[in-house]
């Protein structure tokens, strides 16, 4: 007898996305990311989302001096107070933390002087433990005349692999962040994996926000039959970097659940296994593919 396959959600599960207001102060956007994900996790939300760069003001020329080392793993106390008070959020609310991200900074060993910085994701489970890290894969290189302009690649290195994450009880999320999320292929590559959902700390802006961020994550979500939940900072007019706001979460119908426009605040929704399951009943892309016709992307090699 054929038997069907598991579930990709295990059980439903109530998804948080805190759209943060950050300012210049480290330890005071920490501060208030721990009360934020408190008051999330009060209204039973088990897995909590942060924004991009929430422990900072987003831009190149902040990020050398918010980055903090994340190796030796665990890092210090000291050099590396995000890591900590991430992971302390998570276990004291015991909730699974995706923490947004924050800048990275890599020395070299044999040579001091030579620095890397990344635009980092880490994932903790609600003991505390780092479950993953993302390393943010396409840089945010745009030039928009007379809108934005905006070179990550001046200061950033870009990583270099898709990040899937089990969580034990729910099932297998995707990571990514902001500019990610305009690449198909890397979602469909953890999709394919088996999330439940796909999940993107960003922080679009005034000019591409209203173009494009609701509609990628509809698109995400329709391509993939999967969540799709946007995390953004909310806006701050007096920074040098306008951020969209607009977090939202969308269904494996790309249904918008719940949106929220530029100031701070949370934005939830439960989330059921059994919605993907009836998504991909009535629409089944999986077993339509045509890979006579084009190949599949996601058994192509991945990493270096
Ligand atoms: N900030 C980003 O990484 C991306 C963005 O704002 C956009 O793609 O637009």
């Amino acid at each position: 007898m054929a038997t069907s396959p598991p579930p990709l959600l295990k059980q439903p599960v109530k998804l948080a996305c805190i759209q943060l207001a950050s300012g210049p102060s480290k330890p005071t956007n920490l501060t208030h990311a721990a009360s934020k994900v408190r008051e999330a996790a009060l209204t039973g939300a088990k897995i909590i989302v942060l924004p991009e760069c929430f422990n900072s003001p987003y831009g190149c020329d902040y990020f050398p001096s918010y980055a903090e080392p994340l190796l030796p793993s665990p890092p210090p106390l000291e050099t590396s107070p995000s890591f900590h008070a991430l992971s302390a959020m998570a276990r004291n609310n015991n909730i699974y933390l995706i923490g947004g991200s924050i800048p990275e900074l890599v020395v070299s060993l044999t040579d001091p002087s030579s620095k890397t910085y990344y635009n980092t994701s880490l994932t903790f489970s609600p003991s505390g433990e780092l479950l993953a890290t993302h390393r943010k894969v396409h840089l945010f290189d745009i030039d928009i005349p007379g809108k934005i302009t905006f070179k990550e690649s001046d200061v950033l290195s870009p990583g270099d692999k898709v990040t899937v994450v089990d969580l034990p009880e729910y099932g297998k999320v995707g990571i990514a962040i902001c500019y990610d999320v305009r690449f198909p292929e890397l979602a469909m590559i953890a999709a394919r994996q088996g999330c439940f959902a796909l999940i993107y700390p960003g922080a679009f802006n005034t000019t591409t926000g209203p173009m494009h961020w609701r509609l990628l994550g509809q698109a995400r979500a329709v391509d993939n039959q999967v969540y799709v939940a946007l995390c953004s900072p909310a806006r701050d007019v007096g920074a040098s970097y306008h951020a969209w706001g607009h977090s939202s979460i969308s269904d494996p119908m790309a249904q918008v659940l719940v949106e929220a426009d530029e100031n701070e605040t949370i934005v939830s929704a439960d989330l059921d296994g059994g919605r993907i399951e009836e998504a991909r009943k009535g629409i089944p892309l999986r077993d339509q593919r045509r890979f006579d016709v084009y190949p599949d992307v996601s058994k192509a090699k991945v990493g270096p």
